[in-house]
C-alpha cells in the first residue's frame, strides 16, 4: 500500500458529526462565526474563553479569573473526563503523545489528537459534538513524535495541521472539511505539529522536520479561501542577507534546519510575530555547516502582513548541541518599554527589546550549564562541543534543553515568570552522516543521564532573579498556567498534576491523573463556573528525554477539575 492509497480517505472518518441528540439532552452545534480577529485581540477581556493559544496573543498563558484560588483551591475535583485514546492508522506502533492546548469558544471546546483527529466538545459536560479525523498515511516521516498541539478557532472554521503537513480548515459547527492545502514535503521529511494562530485574515502555521535536514519555513493562508498567502524561509538562500553565516559552496543551506515547530505571539501595536526557530541540520556536526548559521536557533520578528523578518537575535550561533529557540517569546512591558521574555533550550533567559531586537539582559535559568558560557553583553564562548568523530563528551544541559517547548507563564500580577526546568545532561559523540533526502540527518549518537536528572518549577523576575523553586526528583516538561487566583498550575512526568502559590511556590493541591504530563493546560468558565483543563499523557519524544519513564503508561485523557457544585440540602429531596 501507498501513500496515495490514503489520501482521499479522509472523506470516509469525515462523517463523524453526533447527530445532536445524546443522553442528557441537545447540544447546540458550536457558533464561532462571531469569533473575529478584534476578539481574539482583546481575547484578556473575556476569561470565561481561551481563543487562542496561549489565551492571549502576548503568549502569558495568564487568566484573570480567580474563582479558584488559594483559599479553595485544595477542594477541586474532576469534573469531567474525555478520552482521546481513538485508534488510528498509524497509533499504536508510533510515538504518539497528547499535546493539544484545548480552546474554548463561547462554551464549547476545540481540541485536537494525534493521528488527525480534532473534537468539538461540551465544556461543561465533556460530551462530543463532532469529530473529524484526517487520515495521515502511515508511511509519514515522522521528526520528532506522532503529536498535535492544538487548532486556532475564527470565524466560524477550525484550523489545525498534520502530520503529513496539511493545514486544514473545518466548519467550526458540523466538523466537514472546508479547505485543505499541503504546505510541506512529506517525501523531504517535513511534518507538521505545532497549533496554527489565526492574525487578521491569515493563519499562520510553521514546518517540522529539523532531524531530517529541511529548510524551515513560515506559512500564512487566507482564512476564508486557503489561498496561501505568504512564506518565510528561516535559512536565508545565496545572496541573501544572512547567506555569509552559511558556507559559500554546496547546499547546506538548502539543508538547514530552523524550523518554526512551536507557535509564535503577536504584537498588534508592532505588527510583527515573534517566532522560535529550531536547530541547525545536522545537529552535531558543525563541519559541515561553518559560520552562525541564521536564523537557525534565533528569536525572529516578521511583519504579519508581509511574511518579511524584521529583526533576529540568535541564541546559540552554530549550534552543536541541538538547541533550538523554538520556545515562546512571552510579551511584557517594564517601565513603558516593550520587552520579550524566552527561555531557551541552551538554559539561558533572554530579555530583549521587541521593538528593535535589542538586547536587554541574559541570565542563567538552570543551575548546570557546561557546555559554553554567553555572557551580560552577549558574547557566547562555546566550551564542550562534539568536534571529533567518535568521541563522547558530556554536556549540560542535554539536547532536551534546560526548558522543552511546554510553556512558561507570566503573571502581570506578581510580575514574576513561572518556568519548567529540567536539569539534565547528555553525552553525545558526533558521527558524520551523508545527506540523503527523506532519511534523519542525526549526526550523533546521544545518551540521556539517567541518574542525574531532577527538575525545578521556578519563579523569575524579569531581571532572571529567582524568587521561588519547588524541587522534583523528575524533570519538569508540561506547560505552566497562571491565574489571578493567584495559582500557579503544572503536570509531573509521574502523573501528579499540582497546584501552587504564585506567591510562595507552596504546593496546595495535588491529582495524581495516571499518566506523565507533556502538555498545556488552560482555564476557563461556563454559567459562572471555573474550569481547569489539563490533557495528559505521556509518550512522544518525553519518553527519549527520560529513559527513566521508558515503558510508563501511555495515557490520552483529557481532565477537567472544578469547584464542587452546590450539593443539594437534605431538605431539598
Ligand atoms: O527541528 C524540528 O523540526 C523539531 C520538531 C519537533 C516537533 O515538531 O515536535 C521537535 C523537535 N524538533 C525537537 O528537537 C524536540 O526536541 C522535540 C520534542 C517534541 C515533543 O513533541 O515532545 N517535538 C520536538
Amino acid at each position: 500500500m501507498t501513500t496515495s492509497d490514503y489520501v482521499d480517505a479522509g472523506e470516509a472518518v469525515d462523517q463523524g458529526r453526533l447527530s445532536g441528540k445524546v443522553a442528557g439532552g441537545e447540544i447546540a452545534p458550536p457558533v464561532t462565526e462571531n469569533l473575529t480577529y478584534e476578539r481574539i485581540l482583546d481575547a484578556r477581556s473575556e476569561p470565561e474563553n481561551w481563543l487562542t493559544y496561549y489565551g492571549t496573543y502576548d503568549g502569558q498563558r495568564y487568566s484573570t479569573l480567580d474563582q479558584i484560588n488559594t483559599e479553595n483551591v485544595s477542594r477541586i475535583g474532576p469534573a469531567w473526563i474525555f478520552q482521546a485514546g481513538v485508534s488510528g492508522i498509524i497509533a499504536g506502533t508510533s510515538t504518539y503523545s497528547f499535546e493539544a492546548t484545548p480552546i474554548v469558544v463561547d462554551g464549547v471546546m476545540f481540541l485536537s489528537g494525534w493521528d488527525g483527529w480534532v473534537w468539538a466538545l461540551d465544556g461543561r459536560t465533556g460530551k462530543e459534538i463532532w469529530r473529524y479525523k484526517h487520515a495521515v498515511p502511515f508511511d509519514v516521516s515522522l521528526c520528532c513524535g506522532n503529536v498535535n498541539r492544538g487548532v486556532a478557532v475564527a470565524s466560524g472554521k477550525v484550523f489545525f495541521v498534520t502530520a503529513n503537513a496539511h493545514v486544514i480548515a473545518l466548519d467550526a459547527g458540523t466538523g466537514k472539511r472546508v479547505w485543505d492545502k499541503t504546505y510541506g514535503d512529506v517525501r523531504a521529511g517535513e511534518s507538521g505539529t505545532l497549533a496554527p494562530i489565526v492574525v487578521k485574515n491569515l493563519v499562520i502555521v510553521g514546518s517540522s522536520g529539523g532531524e531530517f535536514g529541511v529548510r524551515g519555513h513560515l506559512d500564512a493562508f487566507d482564512v476564508e479561501t486557503g489561498e496561501h498567502q505568504w512564506r518565510s524561509y528561516m535559512v536565508p538562500k545565496p545572496g541573501e542577507p544572512g547567506s555569509e553565516s552559511w558556507p559559500a559552496d554546496g547546499e547546506a543551506w538548502a539543508r538547514g534546519g530552523g524550523n518554526c515547530w512551536l507557535t509564535g505571539t503577536f504584537d498588534p501595536e508592532t505588527n510583527l510575530l515573534y517566532w522560535g526557530t529550531g536547530n541547525p541540520a545536522p545537529d552535531f556536526d558543525g563541519g559541515v555547516r561553518e559560520g552562525d548559521n541564521l536564523y537557525t536557533d534565533s528569536i525572529v520578528a516578521i511583519d504579519v502582513d508581509s511574511g518579511q523578518i524584521r529583526w533576529h537575535y540568535q541564541c546559540t550561533p552554530h549550534d552543536v548541541w541541538d538547541y533550538d529557540s523554538m520556545s515562546e517569546c512571552i510579551l511584557f512591558e517594564r517601565d513603558g518599554r516593550k520587552l520579550l521574555a524566552h527561555f531557551d533550550k541552551n538554559g539561558y533567559m533572554f530579555v530583549l527589546d521587541r521593538t528593535n531586537g535589542e538586547r536587554v539582559s541574559i541570565t542563567p535559568f538552570v543551575d548546570r550549564i557546561t557546555w559554553g558560557a554567553i555572557s551580560r553583553d552577549g558574547q557566547v564562548v562555546p566550551k564542550i562541543y562534539p568536534e571529533e568523530e567518535g568521541v563522547e563528551v558530556h554536556f549540560y544541559p542535554g539536547p532536551a534543553g534546560a526548558k522543552e517547548w511546554t510553556h512558561a507563564a507570566y503573571s502581570p500580577k506578581t510580575g514574576w515568570f513561572y518556568v519548567p526546568i529540567q536539569d539534565v545532561g547528555a553525552t553525545a559523540a558526533r558521527r558524520r552522516r551523508e545527506f540523503r533526502e527523506g532519511i534523519p540527518y542525526w549526526s550523533a549518537g546521544v545518551a540521556v543521564d539517567i541518574e542525574e536528572a531532577v527538575g525545578y518549577l521556578s519563579a523569575f523576575d524579569a531581571d532572571g532573579n529567582e524568587k521561588w523553586r519547588w524541587r522534583n526528583e523528575l524533570p519538569m516538561c508540561a506547560s505552566v498556567l497562571a491565574t489571578a487566583g493567584d495559582l500557579v498550575f503544572a503536570g509531573e512526568p509521574s502523573g501528579e498534576f499540582n497546584a501552587y502559590d504564585a506567591r510562595t511556590g507552596d504546593l496546595l493541591w495535588q491529582f495524581q491523573c495516571g499518566s506523565g504530563h507533556h502538555s498545556s493546560p488552560v482555564t476557563y468558565a461556563i454559567d459562572g463556573r471555573q474550569y481547569i483543563a489539563v490533557p495528559v499523557g505521556w509518550g512522544g519524544w518525553a519518553e527519549g528525554f527520560l529513559p527513566g519513564m521508558l515503558g510508563a503508561g501511555h495515557g490520552s485523557a483529557l481532565i477537567v477539575f472544578a469547584l464542587p457544585e452546590q450539593t443539594p440540602s437534605r431538605g431539598d429531596h
